[in-house]
């Protein structure tokens, strides 16, 4: 092979390798006009009813791409397209021949050779060879030259057929695994108690409006991972969801934190920097502790609610944004309005939607359903097996009294996963200060059946005495399910008799979790 040979076979090479369609639409149509010696031409893809120039060569090529031909509209590449055959047609007198588009074009068209895009016998577009010349004498239009090129142009298609839809899996696969990170980072919100189910169920109605929130609840209860939850399924999810504690940071730090600041603001200011605000333009800001912000911020605060519009530490000038606002307290706000420690204004205007989150303590069923997912999760991080919990431990959990709530019992998992020396977590393994305070708890809400026999016994005994069988088995087992936290399995182990009597007992009696007599 000689030298040029050899360059041509490497750029045809070079040209079917491929895979962005950008890129090889330019080279193939580059290619094409270069064979027929001409400096126009366009490739048009068929897209529904329409069809769209991909790719445009020659003067005034930037004010083709983009264009859109409407499928009943007369064109050149339609025609091809629909009939899926090559024409030529001289464009002064072609009725084909759309001239609306070029229209505002300097130099008119003259005669345009237009072949289809086929790949698999499916046409998906047109390429247009166009001679700009008025005398036509640029292309060769005889037989045998048109038949190669034909050959070449199928050749082509293929190839920028199969990179067209690659490009097509390749941003379906980006948005499916864009959307799959999304979920994996999307953190589970364990609850099923009926107190918790109670304050989700207000999150999912607030999610489809767009009022601020306030959020109140003991520290640890959830608060943030609400406020994430309620940013992630509004209509604000593609934009930021920027979180700031309020607490611990000198006013000045916070107020240009929230607001950004100009440059030389104060000492330090080398430049402009942006606020949170103004970064979470569009999505959502999260004000925790919302209660210890300063009263010289919450007027800045109440600023952004009133009007929309933030001033920068050192500027004149006010800038608009856009914002939905979470906020998270654990204090009284309503005491501290009273005390003068917060503004009433502001208070109206973050609380239109109010939700609050119990604490672990009155939401006890959940404590064993949490344990089991952070010994899942945790054990996944660490990518260790995972530790089982005996229901003995599951008991002094469940009657501990987590004053740090679910973040306290996360930590202690962690704790547990590391300190533990069996698979099976057992009570000697809780810190001495859970063991002390769950057996407190245990002997303080003892139902009286199970409470000290020599105090109690001789008012127990006339108690019993008074009751008729049903009675007192109902209460009996009604006391063993309170005990265990309605948990069918341990109450009946407890019981000494098997899961599915002690199950048909229960359903025998009537007893369902909160009828019946208080015990
Ligand atoms: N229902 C839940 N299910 C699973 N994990 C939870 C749940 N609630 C809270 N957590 C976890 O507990 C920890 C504390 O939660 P979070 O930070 O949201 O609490 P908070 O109320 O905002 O606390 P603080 O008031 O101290 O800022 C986090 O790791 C969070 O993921």
């Amino acid at each position: 092979m000689d030298n040029t040979k050899n360059k041509s076979f490497q750029e045809k090479y070079d040209l079917f390798r491929e895979l962005d369609p950008d890129v090889l639409q330019k080279k193939f149509l580059n290619a094409l006009l270069k064979i027929q010696n001409v400096r126009r031409g366009s490739i048009w893809i068929k897209r529904g009813r329409t069809y769209v120039c991909v790719e445009a060569a020659g003067i005034d090529s930037e004010n083709i791409v983009g264009v859109t031909l409407d499928a009943g509209a007369p064109s050149i590449v339609g025609w091809v397209i629909e009939n899926g055959k090559m024409t030529i047609a001289q464009a002064g007198s072609d009725r084909r021949h759309n001239r609306e588009v070029e229209a505002h074009f300097a130099i008119k068209s003259s005669q345009i050779l237009c072949f289809p895009l086929l790949v698999n016998g499916q046409v998906f577009g047109a390429v247009q060879i166009i001679d700009t010349n008025p005398d036509s004498i640029h292309l060769n239009l005889e037989s045998s030259y048109l038949t190669h090129l034909q050959n070449l142009v199928e050749i082509c298609s293929i190839a920028l057929g199969n990179a067209l839809s690659y490009a097509r899996e390749q941003k379906k696969n980006r948005r499916l695994s864009s959307a799959l990170s999304r979920i994996e980072k999307e953190k589970t919100i364990i609850g099923q108690s009926k107190a918790f189910h109670k304050s989700m169920e207000l999150v999912k109605s607030y999610s489809d409006t767009d009022f601020n929130v306030l959020i109140t609840g003991e520290s640890g209860t959830g608060k943030e991972l609400v406020a994430e939850r309620l940013h992630r399924n509004s209509a604000r999810v593609n934009y930021p969801f920027l979180a700031q504690n309020c607490s611990a940071i000198p006013e000045t730090l916070l107020e240009s934190e929230l607001f950004g600041y100009k440059k030389g603001a104060f000492t330090g200011a080398a430049r402009d920097r942006a606020g949170l605000f103004e970064a979470a333009d569009g999505g959502t800001v999260f004000l925790d502790e919302i209660g210890d912000m300063p009263m010289g911020t919450q007027a800045g605060l109440l600023r952004v609610l009133q009007k929309n519009e933030i001033k920068p530490l050192g500027s004149s000038r006010v800038q608009y944004i856009n914002v939905r606002i979470i906020a998270a307290t654990n204090k009284d706000l309503v005491k501290m309005i009273r005390e003068n420690q917060f503004r009433q204004d502001l208070y109206y205007r973050l609380s239109i939607l109010p939700v609050h989150l119990p604490p672990l303590r009155e939401r006890k069923e959940d404590i064993p359903l949490l344990a089991r997912h952070f010994l899942n999760k945790e054990s996944k991080k660490a990518k260790i097996s995972e530790k089982k919990i005996s229901p003995e431990t599951i008991h002094h959990l469940v009657a501990y009294t987590w004053p740090g709530n679910i973040r306290e019992l996360e930590n202690l998992i962690r704790y547990l996963m590391v300190t533990a020396q069996d698979e099976v977590i057992r009570p000697d393994d809780l810190p001495e200060h859970i063991l002390k305070t769950s057996q407190d708890e245990t002997s303080k809400n003892t139902n009286p059946i199970h409470s000290d026999p020599q105090t109690n016994e001789t008012q127990n005994l006339r108690d019993i005495s008074a009751m008729t069988w049903p009675d007192l088995e109902k209460a009996y087992v009604r006391a063993l399910m309170e005990k265990f936290n309605w948990n069918i399995t341990w109450a009946a182990k407890a019981s000494g008799i098997n899961r599915s009597t002690f199950a048909s007992r229960m359903r025998k009696l009537d007893i369902h979790r909160g009828t019946g007599p208080p015990s």
